[in-house]
């Protein structure tokens, strides 16, 4: 079942198209990607359907409710959470911190609740905290949960940049870059988490990442951009091979990691 639709989409920067007519559909419970050479427009769609950025043309269909017009805090609300290419965290909060934080955004008692230390604020202080060591556990970090964030290698902070962003329960993630800067080993463990995401957290992930290897390895549908508009879609193993991929990648020094 479809989740998210694209119709048409652009977005113009004064006399530059970023991105233009670009059509797909992401399923419910799939993992896509979104590739394409530096400056191809990926990131543009990512702030397009967050509503970071105003579309100039098209539309954008979530759950078949159009959101291009809504502020970003109505689209996060109705359930899409992103993550960045830099890492937004806490950095001087522990790991644990950083998500029970993020896991406050579900919290719906008053301050009056929370003065007082009513029961709806006790049952759900505690519902908090068990959400955020699953949280933890899913993306393996419970044994780094008292360090504070800053010293965590690197890696690290970016599973815990993902962990924020479950906390507010998305039913659409989108990971910006998630395995930038990461050696392969971690790679080869995001690969996994994000499979397991996917599975043990229900959510459907839409994903941008240069790592050819990661995408290759999880996603269930690739669209292609070059030069904002949409070259090539389909499943791993078609676009490996479409020459006219192959051709936009080139240029830049072929396809990474192929
Ligand atoms: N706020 C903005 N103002 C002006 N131009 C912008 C803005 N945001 C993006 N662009 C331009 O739009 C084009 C697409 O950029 P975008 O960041 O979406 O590409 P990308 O595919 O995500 O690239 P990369 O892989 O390098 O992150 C680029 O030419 C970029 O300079």
């Amino acid at each position: 079942m479809e989740l998210l639709r694209l119709e048409n989409l652009t977005k113009t920067f004064g006399g530059l198209t970023a991105v233009k007519d670009v059509n797909f559909t992401v399923n419910e419970g799939s993992i896509s990607g979104l590739i394409g050479p530096n400056g191809a427009g990926k990131t543009t769609i990512f702030n397009l359907i967050t509503g970071i950025y105003k579309v100039t043309r098209g539309a954008i269909y979530f759950q078949n409710v159009p959101i291009h017009d809504k502020e970003p805090h109505v689209i996060a609300g109705m359930g899409i959470t992103r993550t960045f290419q830099n890492i937004r965290l806490f950095k001087n909060l522990t790991v644990y911190q950083n998500v029970l934080t993020a896991c406050h955004h579900n919290a719906d008692y008053g301050i009056f609740d929370a003065a007082l230390r009513l029961k709806k604020f006790r049952r759900q202080e505690r519902e908090l905290k068990e959400f955020a060591g699953r949280l933890l556990e899913l993306m393996e970090l419970s044994g780094w949960k008292d360090k504070v964030a800053n010293s965590l290698p690197y890696g690290l902070q970016r599973r815990l940049e993902i962990a924020r962003a479950l906390a507010l329960k998305p039913k659409l993630l989108l990971l910006d870059e998630p395995a930038a800067g990461m050696n392969p080993d971690e790679t080869r463990q995001l690969m996994n988490l994000i499979r397991r995401i996917r599975d043990e957290f229900g959510c459907t992930i839409l994903v941008i990442e240069h790592h050819m290897d990661l995408i290759m390895g999880i996603c269930d549908n690739i669209i292609v951009l070059n030069f904002g508009k949409k070259l090539a879609e389909g499943p791993p193993e078609k676009i490996q091979q479409d020459p006219l991929v192959i051709e936009a990648y080139l240029g830049e020094g072929g396809m990474p990691g192929a």
